[in-house]
C-alpha cells in the first residue's frame, strides 16, 4: 500500500483558541536536530532512494505531524475530564504510561478530573461505567515500580455506541486508550462513533504490545523490558544444555505473528544456534530440514540451543488431530489461538536424535507470562513517560483518532486507522534477520529436498 501525505494527516476537533500553560516554554524553540517545531513534519521514509522515488517537493512527501506541546490548545483545561483505559495483554510500562498521563494532565494542564476505567474496555460498558478510579498524582506516584496495570485489563468485544454513552455520561472530553492492535482498532471505532454523533471528545491511542507487531512505531513500549527478561531464560537454557550429554535447550517465547522478541532476545543472549519465527516457515524433515540441522549441531558442538517464537511453524500443527494442536479457534478479542509448537518440536527433536544414536538431554522452558508481567526497565520507563507527555499534548490540542508513536526516533501523531492497517513483522530480507543469521550461523531457511535448489547454505 503506497501512502500519500493526506493518508498521514490526523484529525483535529477544531481551532485551538486557548493559550497553553506550556506556551512560555515554547516561545523561543525552532526546529533543530533535537526538536521538531510546531508545524514541521517528520518524514515517513528516510533513505535517499525512497525519497527520490516520490518525485515530489519536500512539502508533499509523505510525513507525520510532530508530537509535542502547542502554544494554543483546543480544550480549556479547567473544564476537561480525562479518561484512561488499558486493554489487551499485559506489557511492561503500562503503569508508567498511566502515571505519565496523570502527572502531565494534573500538574501542567491542571485539568478538572481524571478517571481510570477498570478492566479494559469492559470498564466502558453500561454495567461497569460507574466503577471508575479517581486518578491523582498522589495516587500514581509509585505505580511505575510495579508491572501490570493498576486499572486492570481484559480481552473481549464491546459495542462502540455503548462505550460512547459511557464517555458522555461520565463527562469525558479526552480519552486515552492504551492498547495493542485490538485496542487501536477499538479506539478507531470509538472515535468513528463519536464523530458520527457530532461529539467533541478526543480519542488518543498509546500503542502497547510486547510483540512489537504494531506498525509506524520504531518499537512499542515494554518490548525492550520483555526481551531483556527473555534473555535470562535463553542464558539459563544454554548453560543447562551445554552441561548435559547431547543437550537440547529450547526456549519458547511470546510472539503470535511477529518474531521480534525471539530475534532480539537471541541476539542479546548470543547463545542460540537456531531462531524460529512466524515470518519464516520451516520444514522438519529432509536433508535441509530443521531436524537434520539440529543433529549436525549436536554432533559438531555437543549441544544445541533453539529459540522459538510461539507463532512459528503453526502450519506443522495444522493437520486435524495433530499432537499439540490445542483446538485453535480465537480468543474473546478475535485473536487466533495458537497450537503448541514448542511441545511438538521437543517431541520431534527427541525422537530424531534418539533414532540417530544421540539420545538427548532435553531442557525446555516456556517463560510465557514471566516476560511481560514485570516492571519496565529504565529505558522503557523514560520512553513511556515521553509517550504519555506526547499523548496529553495531542489530546489537549484537539487531535483525535490519532496514536502517539516514536518514528525514526521522533515523537509523532499517527492516524489510528493506520496503526491497524498492517502488521509489523521481521522482514526476512531486512538487516535484523541478517544479524540473526550472522549470529546463529543457521541457514536462511530450513527447506526440504524438493526446494534445496533455492535454499542458501548457512554462513558457517
Ligand atoms: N475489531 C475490533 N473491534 C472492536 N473492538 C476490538 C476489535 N479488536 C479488538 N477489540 C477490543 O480491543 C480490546 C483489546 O484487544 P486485544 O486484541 O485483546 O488486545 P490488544 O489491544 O493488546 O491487541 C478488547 O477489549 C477487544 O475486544
Ligand atoms: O494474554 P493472553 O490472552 O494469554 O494472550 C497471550 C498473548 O498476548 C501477547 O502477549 C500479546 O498480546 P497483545 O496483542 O495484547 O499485546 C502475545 O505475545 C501472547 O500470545
Ligand atoms: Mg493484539
Amino acid at each position: 500500500m503506497t501512502l500519500h501525505l493526506d493518508d498521514l494527516r490526523v484529525r483535529h476537533l477544531g481551532e485551538c483558541r486557548y493559550d497553553s500553560p506550556l506556551a512560555e516554554m515554547l516561545s523561543t524553540k525552532q526546529t533543530s536536530p533535537h526538536y521538531v517545531a510546531e508545524g514541521d513534519r517528520v518524514l515517513l521514509e528516510d533513505t535517499v532512494s525512497m525519497l527520490a522515488g516520490h518525485r515530489l517537493p519536500p512539502a508533499r512527501v509523505p510525513s507525520f505531524e510532530g508530537a509535542g506541546p502547542r502554544r494554543k490548545i483546543y480544550f480549556d483545561p479547567a473544564q476537561v475530564t480525562a479518561g484512561i483505559v488499558t486493554c489487551g495483554g499485559l506489557c511492561p510500562g503500562l503503569n508508567n504510561v498511566i502515571r505519565g498521563l496523570v502527572q502531565e494532565l494534573a500538574v501542567h494542564y491542571q485539568v478538572k478530573r481524571i478517571l481510570g476505567f477498570r478492566n479494559g474496555l469492559q470498564g466502558l460498558t453500561a454495567d461497569h461505567r460507574h466503577d471508575t478510579v479517581e486518578l491523582t498524582p498522589a495516587h500514581v506516584r509509585d505505580i511505575h515500580k510495579d508491572g501490570g496495570t493498576i486499572l486492570g485489563s481484559s480481552r473481549g468485544g464491546q459495542d462502540a455506541d455503548e462505550m460512547v454513552d459511557s464517555l458522555v455520561l461520565r463527562g469525558v472530553d479526552v480519552m486515552f486508550v492504551i492498547g495493542g492492535d485490538g485496542g487501536m482498532r477499538a479506539a478507531t471505532y470509538l472515535s468513528d462513533a463519536i464523530r458520527a454523533r457530532g461529539l467533541d471528545i478526543a480519542v488518543i491511542g498509546v500503542p502497547k504490545t510486547i510483540d512489537n507487531d504494531l506498525p509506524f512505531t520504531d518499537q512499542s513500549f515494554g518490548f525492550q523490558s520483555a526481551f531483556a527478561r527473555a534473555t535470562d531464560f535463553i542464558s539459563s537454557v544454554s548453560v543447562e544444555a551445554a552441561s548435559s550429554p547431547n543437550g537440547v535447550g529450547i526456549v519458547k517465547l511470546m510472539g503470535r505473528h511477529s518474531g521480534f522478541i525471539a530475534s532480539y532476545a537471541a541476539l542479546a543472549a548470543n547463545g542460540a544456534d537456531i531462531v524460529l519465527i512466524p515470518e519464516i516457515p520451516f520444514a522438519l524433515e529432509g536433508p535441509d530440514g530443521l531436524l537434520a540441522h539440529i543433529e549436525q549441531r549436536v554432533r559438531a558442538k555437543g549441544y544445541v540451543v533453539i529459540v522459538l517464537a510461539e507463532g512459528a511453524g503453526q502450519d506443522l500443527l495444522d493437520q486435524p488431530g495433530a499432537a499439540h494442536r490445542n483446538g485453535r479457534g480465537t480468543d474473546a478479542s478475535g485473536n487466533l489461538k495458537l497450537g503448541n509448537i514448542g511441545e511438538l518440536l521437543k517431541d520431534r527433536v527427541a525422537a530424531h536424535l534418539t533414532a540417530a544414536g544421540l539420545p538427548p538431554t532435553m531442557r525446555y522452558i516456556d517463560p510465557s507470562y514471566a516476560i511481560r508481567s514485570i516492571a519496565a526497565n529504565p529505558y522503557d520507563s523514560v520512553y513511556c513517560l515521553r509517550l504519555a507527555h506526547a499523548a496529553v499534548h495531542a489530546a489537549m490540542a484537539g487531535r483525535t483518532a490519532a496514536a502517539v508513536a516514536r518514528w525514526r526516533r521522533r515523537f509523532v501523531h499517527v492516524p489510528l486507522s493506520l496503526m491497524t492497517s498492517r502488521r509489523n513483522q521481521v522482514d526476512p530480507d531486512g538487516d535484523l534477520w541478517m544479524s540473526v543469521l550472522e549470529t546463529t550461523c543457521q541457514p536462511a531457511e530450513f527447506g526440504t529436498a524438493a526446494d534445496r535448489e533455492k535454499v542458501p547454505m548457512g554462513f558457517c
